[in-house]
């Protein structure tokens, strides 16, 4: 099925185990977060993104109970949070990266973390080799980097082995290496079946790790899909010496054919994927070919293009005028 939806049609996954419903937040006269509803699946990996002071914090500590909605509901399998019989072992989280007592090694944080619910010292180990701070487990706290504190914060989340994962900027302080081993271990935690759910500011940081998107501005839903979908019909890229000779054989083949200036001299743009396809009816109309490659719609342009547009421009941006007053 697919979970195609535009900001209007909410996504209506099968078996989510996170549904936010017309969720709205005011802080006195102040909208945080504005009617919104999504859907989280499990064994997928769901990037919430937005603008800085977008509503994705305040959202997430709905979800969380640690924020009370001003109307509409934030619930994980079917229930707020409050009603949750063994929370710890139905959501992780982690939602800040400093919250640890700086006096307190690693282990023994998660060790008093897992002895409140009954969770056995031996898991502690276990997951501080498998965030991969083994090594530091035995330091304090206060003095780790941020990226060490981020993998002690996951092991945390991951303590009562949760279904269900939401991570606030998980990639906030992590180094290329540390990057590319997030993604590693979410992607393995979502083919375990686990619904996870990350915020980010940054789409260019989790494209390459989620598998849908939620965006939201100024506390509003503007798109919501795969990633597939957001990334749009595939299409070719073609560049000829001949674009007129090239852009009249497709056409003749059935094919939407078109020059596309934007990708400089030559470019001819083909309403397919099918690579082999184009190739083949350039080769039988004797055209030389000089590239032939996908061309995906820029995640970071429509990212940028959705929450720049002047309806969803960040309304914590003053301009420098306006602050001066
Ligand atoms: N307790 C509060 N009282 C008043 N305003 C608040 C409170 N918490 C959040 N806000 C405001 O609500 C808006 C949304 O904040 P939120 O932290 O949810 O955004 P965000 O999308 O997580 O941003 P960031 O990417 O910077 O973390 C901001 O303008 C923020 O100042």
């Amino acid at each position: 099925m697919s979970l195609a939806a535009t900001a209007e049609t909410p996504i209506h996954a099968p078996g989510a185990a996170i549904v936010v419903d017309s969720l709205s937040k005011k802080f006195g006269d102040f909208v945080a977060v504005d009617d919104l509803s999504f859907q989280v699946s499990p064994g997928r990996i769901t990037g919430f993104l937005g603008p800085n002071g977008a509503g994705k914090t305040t959202t997430l500590r709905m979800l969380l109970g640690l924020v009370r909605p001003t109307h509409g509901t934030a619930r994980i399998d079917g229930m707020d949070y409050a009603e949750l019989s063994r929370p710890l072992q139905t959501v992780g989280a982690a939602l800040e990266a400093t919250n640890f007592h700086p006096g307190r090694t690693g282990r023994d944080h998660l060790r008093v973390l897992a002895a409140t619910h009954r969770i056995p010292d031996a898991r502690v180990d276990q997951l501080l080799e498998l965030v991969g701070i083994p090594a530091a487990a035995n330091k304090r706290a206060g003095g780790y980097s941020m990226g060490m504190r981020q993998r002690l914060g996951l092991a945390a989340a991951l303590l009562g082995d949760p279904h269900v994962l939401i991570l606030d900027e998980p990639s906030n302080g992590l180094d290329p290496e540390g990057i590319r081993w997030l993604r590693g271990f979410l992607r393995h935690l979502a083919s375990e079946g686990k619904t996870i759910l990350i915020s980010s500011h940054q789409l260019s940081e989790v494209e390459q790790t989620v598998d849908d998107a939620v965006i939201i501005a100024n506390g509003r839903l503007v798109r919501q899909g795969t990633m597939d979908e957001m990334h749009g019909d595939p299409a070719a890229l073609v560049r000829t010496s001949d674009a007129r000779a090239l852009v009249t054989a497709l056409q003749q083949a059935g094919l939407a054919a078109g020059d596309e200036p934007a990708q400089g001299p030559g470019a001819v743009r083909v309403g397919t994927g099918d690579l082999t396809r184009v190739g083949d009816v350039a080769l039988a109309a004797g055209v030389p070919v000089h590239e032939l490659r996908v061309l995906r719609t820029d995640l970071e342009r429509l990212y940028f293009q959705l929450t720049e547009s002047p309806e969803n421009l960040n309304r914590n941006r003053e301009t420098t005028e306006e602050a001066g007053r």
